[in-house]
């Protein structure tokens, strides 16, 4: 692997400010999913790592608590413009480890960095109140502290930027973290916690342990860890919110979606299809807030599909590294099992394919951008989160039938819809059982906006205004004696 600066390629933990290796030496492989070839190894930890990662950020928040808000800030800042300024480096790392384009690997660090830029700045605004007077001789007021101790647990979707938007609004609150990337993807934590360390990050404050689930239930059952934050499948979520009400954590839960996007028949078709492709095919469809059914209506059904295939002619599959491709490799054979089995169970109940279906030529993890007519709710597709380059299309008649249909699911991540009928858009965005909807756009994120779900789509929001909150301890003080 040929970085820039080669010391960006961490295979070692960042635990209080060094750099180890696991004590019994253990390692695990990281590969990359394009091509299987062998990138790196990290090491295997377990608990008694873990528990010395706790110890290290529990003596590192007494310290970092106490640093005024500008001090904070200003690392923050520091830490920023050093992954700036390594971009193509960590985008290529991030690249190699989950199989993105690098174009849009790149985009992915741009995107995790302004999450950073952002709570240097709001780190600035954590201000409490001044209650009234509840009696002559007392005076109350309200302050806003640190948690403590954090734990994250991220996904290998999006190996850099959910490590940034979980890390930041933590470190501008004043808590410490201890974050335990997934076993496919650590390359781009590693990195991070680096540049981390170089922006002038206290010893013992940001840490990044790799290895077995042992560290998810040393963190969970501790009671020094006082907040927990994991982006991840519904299943894993549930069975770490149970682990952690031992001890009462506060939760940030990012989970699993099932998102409808629906185009009514007075929406602009041509952005629409523009739309579908930039949400259903970014990072080969595994996204929580891409397009899991794809809701048409009846009069426009036949040339949506018509101009949907044309632009999905145009994606190009391959290896990430290559110019102009446009999709890369899925994560590993069971995303693969996955696409195929929701595929195969569609066509057996009547689905029509229209573009793909299959392995693509290029063979190992590399699929075709696949578009299904005539889907119906009962079907897998429409049911479970598909988590891959597959576009179910699903027709429709009126705006009732489908604001039914796409409420009928256990997730509320992210919606969509297409339509230029003012009314109807307000209608439906308040009818929509999600927490984020898109109204004629398919891409929902930024730094600034709540990002977060409802229902069994997770608890919490990350990023804007309101995702410091969970981070933060709400203390009330009424001083008396002061007649
Ligand atoms: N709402 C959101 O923002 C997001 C939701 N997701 C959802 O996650 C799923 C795909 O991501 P995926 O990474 O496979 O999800 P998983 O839930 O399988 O894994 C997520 C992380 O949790 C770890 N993990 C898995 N099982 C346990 C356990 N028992 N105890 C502790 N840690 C565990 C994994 O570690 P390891 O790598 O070692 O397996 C990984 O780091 C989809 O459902 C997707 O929708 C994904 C990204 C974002
Ligand atoms: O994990 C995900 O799918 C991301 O949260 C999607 S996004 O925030 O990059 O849109």
């Amino acid at each position: 692997m040929q970085l820039t600066d080669q010391s960006l390629l961490k295979q070692q933990c960042y635990i209080n400010g060094e750099w180890k290796t696991a004590l019994s030496q253990a390692t695990i492989t990281v590969n990359n999913p394009a091509t299987g070839e062998h990138i790196a190894q990290v090491p295997n930890m377990g608990r008694i790592e873990t528990e010395l990662a706790i110890k290290g950020a529990e003596k590192a928040f007494k310290q970092w608590k106490n640093f005024s808000v500008r001090d904070r800030s200003k690392i923050l800042k520091n830490w920023y413009q050093l992954i700036i300024a390594n971009k193509e480096d960590l985008g290529l790392l991030l690249c190699l480890e989950q199989g993105k384009p690098l174009p849009e690997a790149i985009r992915e660090v741009v995107h995790g960095a302004s999450y950073i830029e952002w709570y240097a700045e709001e780190a600035k605004r954590i201000s409490g109140d001044i209650l009234p007077i509840p009696a002559v001789d007392k005076r109350a007021f309200v302050t806003k502290e640190p948690i403590g101790v954090c734990a994250a647990i991220t996904p290998w979707n999006f190996p850099n930027s959910m490590i940034t938007r979980k890390v930041s609004p933590a470190l501008a609150a004043g808590c410490s973290v201890i974050v335990r990337p997934a076993s496919k993807t650590p390359l781009s934590a590693l990195a991070l916690a680096e540049l981390a360390h170089r922006a002038g990050l206290p010893d013992g404050v940001f840490n990044v342990i790799t290895g077995s689930r042992e560290i998810g239930d040393t963190l969970a059952e501790s009671p020094i860890v006082r907040k927990f934050s994991f982006t991840g499948s519904t299943e894993v979520g549930a069975k770490l919110m149970a682990q952690c009400a031992s001890t009462v954590k506060k939760m940030t839960l990012e989970l699993g979606g099932n998102a409808p996007f629906i185009i009514f028949d007075d929406a602009n078709i041509e952005e629409a299809v523009k739309g579908v492709i930039a949400n259903k095919y970014r990072n080969a469809g595994q996204t929580c807030v891409c397009a899991n059914r794809i809701y048409v209506h009846d009069k426009i059904y036949d040339e949506f599909i018509h101009q949907l295939s044309i632009a999905v002619d145009t994606l190009k599959v391959g290896n990430g590294l290559d110019e102009g491709v446009n999709i890369g490799p899925l994560i590993d054979q069971s995303a693969v099992h996955k696409v195929k089995e929701h595929i195969q169970d569609a066509l057996e109940k009547g689905a029509t394919l229209i573009r793909g279906g299959k392995t693509h030529s290029l063979g190992g993890l590399f699929f075709e951008p696949t578009i299904l007519a005539n889907v119906t709710q009962s079907m897998k597709v429409a049911r479970e989160e598909t988590f891959g380059p597959l576009a179910p299309i699903i027709r429709f008649y009126t705006e009732e039938e489908v604001i039914t249909y796409a409420n009928d699911t256990i997730f509320g991540l992210a919606s969509y819809f297409f339509s230029q009928d003012l009314a109807r858009i307000f209608r439906v965005s308040e009818a929509l059982e999600y927490g984020m909807v898109g109204a004629n756009t398919g891409t929902l994120s930024n730094e600034m906006a709540p990002f977060g779900g409802v229902k069994q789509s997770g608890i919490g929001r990350e990023g804007s205004k309101y995702g410091v909150a969970d981070y933060l301890e709400i203390k009330y003080t009424l001083l008396g004696g002061l007649s």
